[in-house]
This record gives structure tokens, sequence and C-alpha cells, in this order.
């Protein structure tokens, strides 16, 4: 998962090194020059008048041009055994970034916020020369990230032990990106956390959609709610709540149609499930591997009936990360699940510290 992702963050720590060695054989190089210097300046010798006009007006310009702050702070860092990281340094290896994260379809301005965040987190950061630039890179690429990653994330266990029941979850997005089996696998997530739950198919427009909820409910021993098909969606997903709330069952996960969210009339659909069931969640679900176009999406759906979180599936076979680092940031909603695979069992947590250790550390 994400290992694209995790190889172009890599060349970023061996840029940000190799620059920063480069930068401190310089600096290496300068305090011998400065110690020459110092010896010849000490050498006993009578000044003419002249002489003494002249080296007062080059040590003023010295003065100018070398004692800037940036030069004085990486002078006294380097006396007592330090580095200072500085932007110029970092130019080059935050443009590859930026190229990188591109490359592995990050949104435009979330890219940019990481870089600012990693910018901001490395510049004029002194570094002991026994220190490795590579952990100081780490810390900030791993501070950057987890900043734009966990915009919005709250503990979805504790919000549904803590809403009343029966708690509706409706599931919105596109056709075939995994919308019914992230149902099926939360079914059964659910059922490892002692909650049991009824499948109701909103899905009423596309033929068979009956028939494939029917499998996933039939193998996992859930009851379905399903009406014929063209029928009324938020009706469905109503007789679905009353039926968990005549027969104590904790959770309804109610499926809607994945027409194209530019159709005006399933935002109408979804408008009408939001009006007629007010669901306690509603989960947008695509794929991580559409990259920016699931992103785009998200934030459609968002417009459109509002989400309170995204589940990113077929995270298994996506190796850019470009869908899980930017969801969150654009959209203001947290990615709260991940597909891993197409069992069950495959469907994890978001964890965005865990996930950004495994792309940094
Ligand atoms: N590798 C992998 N495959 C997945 C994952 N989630 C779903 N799939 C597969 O993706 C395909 C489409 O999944 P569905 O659940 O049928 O998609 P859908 O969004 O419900 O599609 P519609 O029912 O047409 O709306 C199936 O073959 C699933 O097994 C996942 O996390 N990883």
């Amino acid at each position: 998962m994400f290992d694209g992702l995790k190889d172009k963050l890599d060349s970023f720590r061996s840029d940000v090194e190799e620059s920063a060695d480069a930068e401190e054989a310089d600096v290496d190089a300068e305090a011998e020059v400065d110690e020459t210097e110092a010896e010849i300046d000490a050498e006993p010798a009578e000044p003419t008048t002249e002489d003494e006009a002249a080296s007062d007006s080059e040590q003023t310009s010295d003065d100018d041009s070398e004692d800037s702050p940036s030069r004085l702070q990486r002078a006294k860092a380097f006396a007592t055994g330090k580095v200072v990281l500085e932007e110029e340094d970092l130019e080059e290896p935050l443009w590859n970034l930026e190229m990188a994260l591109l490359e592995s379809d990050v949104e435009m301005g979330v890219a940019e916020a990481i870089l600012d965040n990693v910018r901001s987190n490395l510049v004029g950061e002194t570094k002991s020369q026994m220190a490795s630039t590579g952990n100081l890179v780490q810390d900030a690429l791993r501070d950057a990230l987890v900043e734009v990653i966990s915009v919005g994330q709250f503990d979805f266990e504790e919000r549904i032990a803590e809403a009343d029941k029966p708690v509706t979850i409706v599931f919105t997005g596109v056709n075939g990106v995994g919308k019914t089996t992230t149902i099926a696998k939360m079914a059964r997530y659910l059922e490892e956390r002692g909650y049991s739950s009824v499948l109701a198919n909103g899905d009423t427009y596309r033929a068979g959609a009956n028939e494939q909820i029917r499998e996933h409910a039939e193998a996992l021993g859930k009851r379905l709610i399903a009406h014929e098909q063209g029928g009324d969606p938020a009706a469905v997903i109503y007789d679905g709540v009353e039926y968990a709330e005549a027969n104590d069952i904790d959770v309804v996960l109610g499926d809607t149609a994945g027409r194209l969210h530019t159709s005006s009339d399933l935002m109408a659909q979804l408008e009408k499930i939001d009006r007629v069931v007010d669901p306690d969640l509603t989960l947008f679900v695509d794929e991580a591997v559409a990259g920016q176009d699931a992103v785009e999406r998200a934030q459609q759906f968002d417009d459109a009936a509002e989400i309170d979180g995204a589940v990113l599936t077929k995270a298994d076979a996506d190796s850019q990360g470009g869908a899980a680092i930017s969801v969150a940031h654009v959209t203001g909603k947290p990615v709260l699940f991940l597909g891993t695979g197409q069992t069950y069992s495959d469907l994890e947590r978001f964890d965005p510290e865990a996930l950004v250790a495994d792309l940094v550390d």
C-alpha cells in the first residue's frame, strides 16, 4: 500500500541530506578561510594612514555582506558544533518533493500545504553535526503529513457507542467503487465490536443491485430490506430503520444508487434520504486508486449531501496514496476507513499517525 509514495518521500530525505552535507562542507571551508584571515590579520605591521582608511572601509563592506543575521546565526551555530538548515539548501529538494507529491496524485493545494509545513518545520533548524539530517527531515515530513491527513478525525467507535440506537449510516458514491462490498465489510466490522446491523438497499435504480447486496447479506447472516427496482430509496432506508427499531438492531446500513454525481436526480434522492431518515452518519465511498478523481467526487458529494467522512476502497492496489493524503484536507471531512482487499475482514480504521509512520519511518 502506497509504496510508490513511500519511495518518493525517501528520496526527499536523501535530497536534503545531500544538500545539507554540501552546505556543511562549505561552512567548513569558510571557517578555514576565516581562521587563515585571522592569522594574517594578527601579523604585526604598522599601517600607513592610507592603509588604515582602506582597511576600515573593507571592514565595513564585509560587515554588510557577510555578517547578515543568517550568516551570523550559522557561524554561531557552527562554533557550537551545529549547522543551520537554510531555505536555499531546501529549495531543490522541496521542488523535487512537490513534483513527487503531484506525481502521486496529491491534490495541488494539499501538496502546497505539505510543502509549507515542511519548510517551516525545517528552515532555521539547527542540527548537531553529529545528528543526522535524515532524522530532522523525517520529523518534519511526519508532522507535515499528519497535520494534513488528520483533518476532521473523530472516534468512529465512540460515535457509534454514544448514538441513540438504531444508528443509521448511509453510504454514497458512484457505481463500481466498492460501495456495496464496503457495506458488507462494515456489517462484519460492527459485529466484531458487538453491534447488530441490518442492510437496506437504497439503490433501487440499478438492475441487479438487490441480488448483489442480498448475496452479501446471506453470506453474513444479516437481514436485507429491499423494495422493487424503481422504488423510493428513502422509503427503503426508512423501512430499514423501522425494522431495526422493532427488532432491537443497533445499526442500519443504507446503500444508495451511485449514478453520476452530476445527476440532479441522484442529488434530489440523497436530499430526500437526508430529510426522511436523517442519518446519523453519511459516508462517502470511493476508490483510493482513483486519486484526484476521488477527491473531486468527495467534494461534489459533500456539496450535494453533506458527508461525515470517507471510506477509500482498493487501498491495497494503490501505490500512490494521493486520495488518502488529499481527501480530508480538501473536504474538511476525515477518511475513516480503508478497504484493503476483497474479503469481509479487509476494512481498516484509517489511522493518520500509523499511516504516516509507515510512509516516513
Ligand atoms: N482489491 C480490492 N477490491 C475491492 C475492495 N472493495 C471492493 N472491491 C472490489 O471491487 C468490485 C466492486 O465492488 P462493489 O461493491 O460491487 O462496487 P459498488 O460500488 O457497490 O458498485 P455498485 O454496486 O455498482 O454501486 C468488487 O469486485 C469488489 O470485490 C478493496 O478494498 N480492495
